[in-house]
């Protein structure tokens, strides 16, 4: 075991040196104090947990120090006490700080290496070989500035301009879009009798995200440039509904939307009709139809199929399952292994062919069977189901061979293995809790401050979890950059550069900040999931996942931001000791991830003088050493501290995040719940993380402040409050933009303040803590809430 106190910085001394009973006297009294005040701490305590001289520790001078003067605070040079007095300091400071101590260890990873699966991105095939309106061709070259096809538009093309159906599989930025663009505007523009405008719809393209409805419409307004007759139009929330519809009534015959959006117009629009659609688009299919849209895909296809009959049915993700591209080999047997929400999508994909057998199974395998029935038919007619998976990969040696025959995987256990880039570096950290964050904010400032053009895009589990990190750094990290003096290049600190994108955003500024990104050679974007799927922006250089994902799919596609069509590309994944065992499961489905050591990422701040502690000032800086880097690491964690208890909003505003981290770590999955369990978390080490110095008391409270908001919503009424625990946060990264009362953030007064936004989340567990500060679950008058076995429902 390579422990982080141990190995590296295992001078526990250096850190203590009064006597351990002292030490621990005068900890616990301090810890009284601050608890009897429920508020920030008292100077004194500051004192002890800072870097700073004692009459440096107020509040608000904390705050300006960080706002352009950190170098003075740390430099010794700057302080005209004596070495003695410094001394003294030193130990105050250093002795309070618990952040390298009583950490868990850091478990080694034995990651299988796994061969990933792999695909080639480029043929020699060239767009004009497949016979379409040289228009469209010169476009494609000239526009778009691209000859030859990707292989998966090789495979595609031709395919769908047959008129088939088709469910394509190809790794993420490898030019899907095209590959069912190109076929729709060649047979549209090709119709007999030409295209009105007024005649509505002929091609629905359904889309998970707004970003990715605008960055697909982009797309196909592009090919139609020849095409002046055929009229594209997107539809996704956040716009004015009536401008909306104003647009649908002079007509759109190519309509791009997200799912709630489109249901929001089919039911109080007269002026949408899909009579003579031809062609229906699922982008990012898996994901549109989960559980998050079952409602709205039932809408939209109920709509459809009464109005039209025959149609073009199109698929596409990086990660549709075997199951669904292997759709004429599925035999009733292997449908009943098959998870409920997997019945659902093949029940409405097959609902014309198996329906009654499929039924009685569903019956027999599901505790609420109406939704079979609820289901309407997506109707593929005899799809071909396109991989681009290099064959290679698939055949095993004799060897592996042998050992499959002897041992055949379980049913039902059979697990999806989807390519990844080539051209992908994919790592993977494990950091104690109560060292998240200064080793995020370590490696923001490695990538996007030392090195220059970096674009990295970090993704969390919630918006309040990225409200709060973005703006702590734009206080914390970008102040104590300080900017350079007139005249002066711009220092390494202005390559710093802080954006956020999430579902509870006005569309304003979603469409802003995913525009500046795309556009931007460099910055950080913090994000959920709203941006993981489809968005093709341009240059991004690093993927972090300070929260993992919750499944291999959802891993993929937020890796597959970066190294899209053969460009080069690294992610790192942010694990917690507890959590280790993540690599394992991401190499069972054949995704390979290396290692870099906690210690190489906190290095970097040794080259930040910013958080230089006073007992290094003197030094020349290549003489660092774990100590140092460790000490620099408390200087910056209690910079996070600071700001955070600067004021009792601020706290609160740390709470609210750290309660909705809980709650987003609640709602893993039944198979992940052996690694993600809330009651692994330890609340004090996760409240660090917050910078919170101790673990909060009335988290419940607001908990229960938040159920009652919620209950208000007369939507969510009906559902069980496990479903719309799931359905509601899906559907907050997802929305239609409808809903956007109720999931507003509330405009910042300044930027980086924070917002005090209210929660967005679900019903959830009541989390309460037990004298271990570990997590444990409170009865509630329902019973007692569920646990891993019933983690679903959670
Ligand atoms: N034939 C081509 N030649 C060069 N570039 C291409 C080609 N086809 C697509 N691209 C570019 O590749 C990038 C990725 O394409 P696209 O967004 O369609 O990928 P995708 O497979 O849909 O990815 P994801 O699975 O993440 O949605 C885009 O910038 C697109 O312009």
């Amino acid at each position: 075991m390579a422990a982080a106190d141990g190995s590296l910085f295992d001078n526990p001394r250096t850190f203590s040196r009064r006597p351990p009973a002292q030490a621990s006297r005068q900890a616990k009294a301090t810890k009284r104090k601050y608890q009897a005040s429920s508020e920030a701490p008292p100077a004194k305590r500051r004192n002890e947990t800072s870097f700073l001289p004692a009459k440096k520790t107020s509040v608000k001078e904390t705050q300006r120090t960080f706002k352009g003067n950190a170098q003075k605070m740390f430099s010794p040079k700057k302080h005209s006490v004596s070495t003695s007095d410094r001394n003294q300091e030193e130990r105050q400071c250093i002795k309070t700080s618990s952040l390298f101590k009583n950490n868990p260890d850091i478990p080694e990873l034995h990651r299988p290496v796994v061969k990933q699966v792999q695909e080639k991105v480029f043929t020699s095939a060239a767009f004009h070989e497949l016979g379409l309106h040289p228009h469209l061709i010169s476009t494609i070259n000239t526009v778009l500035k691209m000859s030859s096809m990707t292989s998966v538009q090789k495979q595609s093309i031709p395919v769908l301009l047959e008129g088939r159906d088709a469910l394509v599989r190809s790794q993420t930025g490898s030019g899907k879009t095209l590959a069912y663009c190109i076929p729709v505007v060649q047979s549209l523009q090709a119709m007999e009798s030409k295209i009105q405008r007024s005649d509505g719809p002929y091609a629905l393209v359904l889309v998970p995200t707004r970003e990715l409805a605008l960055q697909s419409f982009d797309t196909v307004q592009k090919l139609l440039k020849p095409f002046t007759w055929i009229v594209p139009g997107v539809l996704m929330g956040g716009e004015k509904r009536k401008s909306e519809k104003a647009r649908l009534r002079k007509g759109i015959n190519i309509l791009i939307s997200t799912p709630g959006r489109l249901v929001d117009h089919i039911k109080s629009t007269k002026n949408i009709h899909f009579s003579r659609l031809r062609w229906l688009v699922f982008d990012e299919a898996d994901r549109i139809l989960d559980l998050g849209f079952e409602k709205d895909i039932t809408v939209i296809l109920n709509a459809v199929n009464a109005e039209c009959q025959k149609r073009q049915n199109v698929l596409l993700s990086a990660t549709l399952t075997e199951e669904l591209l292997n759709l004429k080999n599925i035999s009733m047997k292997r449908f009943s292994v098959f998870h409920p929400c997997e019945m659902e999508i093949l029940s409405s994909l097959f609902y014309h062919w198996e329906h009654e057998g499929l039924e009685k199974l569903y019956h027999s395998t599901r505790s609420t069977p109406h939704s079979v029935t609820r289901l309407a038919d997506i109707s593929l007619h005899d799809p071909v189901s396109i991989s681009v998976l290099d064959k290679s990969h698939d055949q095993l040696n004799p060897k592996d061979k042998a050992v499959q025959e002897v041992c055949p995987p379980p049913a039902g256990d059979k697990l999806d293995s989807f390519a990844i880039p080539e051209s992908l570096k994919q790592h993977v950290t494990v950091v104690p809790s109560k060292l998240r964050l200064v080793c995020l904010a370590a490696f923001i400032l490695q990538k996007c401050k030392f090195e220059e053009d970096q674009k990295m895009v970090v993704f969390f589990s919630s918006c309040e979890l990225v409200e709060f990190h973005y703006s702590l750094f734009l206080q914390t990290l970008l102040s104590s950059s300080g900017a350079p003096a007139s005249g002066q290049l711009p220092s390494a600190s202005m390559r710093l550069k802080f954006l956020r994108l999430h579902g509870g955003m006005e569309q304003e500024e979603r469409t802003a900040v995913f525009q500046e990104f795309s556009h931007s050679r460099r910055g950080v974007l913090l994000c959920t999931d709203v941006a993981a799927r489809g968005l093709d922006l341009p240059q991004v250089t690093w993927i972090v996942q300070y929260n993992a994902p919750s499944s291999p799919a959802e891993y993929i596609h937020r890796i597959g931001r970066t190294a899209r069509i053969g460009c080069h590309g690294s992610s790192l994944l942010i694990l917690a000791p507890s959590e280790a065992e993540y690599v394992n499961s991401l190499a069972s489905h054949k995704i390979n991830v290396s290692e870099i050591k906690m210690e190489d990422i906190l290095c970097v701040l040794t080259r930040d003088d910013c958080f230089k502690g006073k007992r290094w000032g003197a030094q020349k800086s290549h003489a660092v050493g774990p100590q140092e880097i460790r000490e620099r690491a408390t200087v910056l964690q209690t910079v996070f501290e600071d700001y955070v208890h600067s004021s009792e909003r601020r706290v609160s505003w740390a709470k609210k995040a750290l309660q909705s981290f809980i709650q987003a770590y609640a709602t893993y999955p039944r198979e992940l719940k052996h690694i993600f369990h809330v009651r692994s978390l330890h609340l004090g080490h996760v409240a660090k993380s917050f910078g919170l110095r101790d673990a909060p008391r009335n988290l419940s409270a607001l908990t229960r402040k938040k159920r009652k908001a919620h209950v208000k919503r007369p939507d969510l009424h009906k559902k069980t409050q496990s479903k719309h625990s799931l359905a509601e946060i899906l559907r907050s990264e997802y929305s239609s933009g409808m809903e956007a009362d109720i999931a507003k953030v509330k405009k910042q007064n300044a930027p980086g303040e924070p917002g005090g936004r209210p929660l967005q989340h679900s019903l959830q567990p009541t989390p309460c803590f037990g004298r271990g500060k570990t997590l444990k679950w409170r009865k509630t008058q329902k019973g007692v809430q569920r646990d891993s076995k019933t983690s679903q429902k959670v």
